[in-house]
């Protein structure tokens, strides 16, 4: 236990992993409740935040979810969808986080949950899907550590930090081949309301993190520990070690992720 504290003190260099998370993980606290570990995954626009989440449910050795806040924006009003183009989806008002609070506390009880599914090239919810219950539950999204109620909810909250100008790139590429946008509109959108709601919204948020990943998938350091973490923070938690596991009884630091998706 002692050498796992001492190596995630050394090898993450501050801020990196706040001294409260720390501090919890020392005396064994840091899931207090019945259920899953839920998680939350911030960071800007394309920073990697589904990349992130999709690598840390790959790699660990317990069933994991997740769940997208996107998939939780309010429907169009009538005057909105005359020009969907010139909505601001980058308003915290957009989202029902109600809902969202609603799916995350089901899954918290280990019950199925409705979800429902988004599609970006109509701006509209299409239909919903069946989430099953899970031991990891991760909730992904720009605003998702900027709610409070939502916040507090997250037995660990990640922030993906990755630079604006990659961000601005990923997402001319993905919002072209996925979301139906074309150059010009991805520009416009970005001058217009993703970039500042990024800097008004978004980026401040990083103090509410206890981990931030530079880089996203890239950092497969980062990822390597944050899943340590989680493997350990659920075994003590399922009971089968006490807050005095040793880090020999740790899961394996190499879980087959490459580097690649
Ligand atoms: N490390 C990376 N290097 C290159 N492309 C990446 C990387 N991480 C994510 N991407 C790509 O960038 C786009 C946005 O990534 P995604 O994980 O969906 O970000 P977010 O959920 O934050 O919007 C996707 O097309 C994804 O394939
Ligand atoms: N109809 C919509 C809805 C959302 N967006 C943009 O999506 C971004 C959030 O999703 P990420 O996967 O990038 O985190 C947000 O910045 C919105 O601008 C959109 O363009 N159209």
């Amino acid at each position: 236990m002692s050498s796992l504290v001492e190596s995630l003190e050394h090898a993450l260099s501050p801020p990196a992993m706040n001294s409260d998370l720390l501090k919890k993980f020392k005396l064994g606290t840091v899931n207090q409740h019945a259920g899953p570990l839920i998680i939350g995954v911030a960071g800007g626009s394309a920073s990697g935040k589904t990349s992130v989440c999709k690598v840390i449910e790959g790699m660990m050795n317990r069933s994991a979810t997740v769940v997208a806040l996107d998939s939780f924006y309010h429907d169009l009003t009538e005057e909105q969808k005359l020009n969907p183009s010139a909505v601001n989806y980058d308003h915290p008002e957009m989202f029902d986080f109600d809902a969202l609070i609603e799916v995350v506390q089901g899954l918290r009880r280990g019950e199925a949950v409705q979800v429902p599914v988004y599609d970006y090239v109509t701006s509209s919810r299409v239909e919903y899907t069946t989430v099953p219950p899970a031991d990891i539950v991760l909730i992904e999204g720009i605003f998702v550590l900027l709610h409070e109620e939502l916040r507090d909810l997250f037995d660990l909250k990640i922030f993906v930090d990755t630079d604006s100008d990659e961000r601005l790139a990923r997402r001319i590429e993905r919002d072209i081949a996925e979301r139906g946008r074309t150059v010009q509109s991805v520009l416009t959108q970005y001058r217009q309301t993703v970039k500042p709601a990024h800097d008004d919204f978004i980026q401040p948020t990083m103090r509410n993190a206890d981990v931030i990943v530079p880089r996203g998938v890239d950092n497969k350091s980062a990822l390597d520990m944050i899943v340590s973490y989680l493997q350990f923070v659920v075994l003590q938690h399922s009971g089968m070690n006490s807050p005095a596991v040793s880090h020999a009884q740790l899961p394996s630091m190499n879980h087959g992720y490459n580097g690649h998706l």
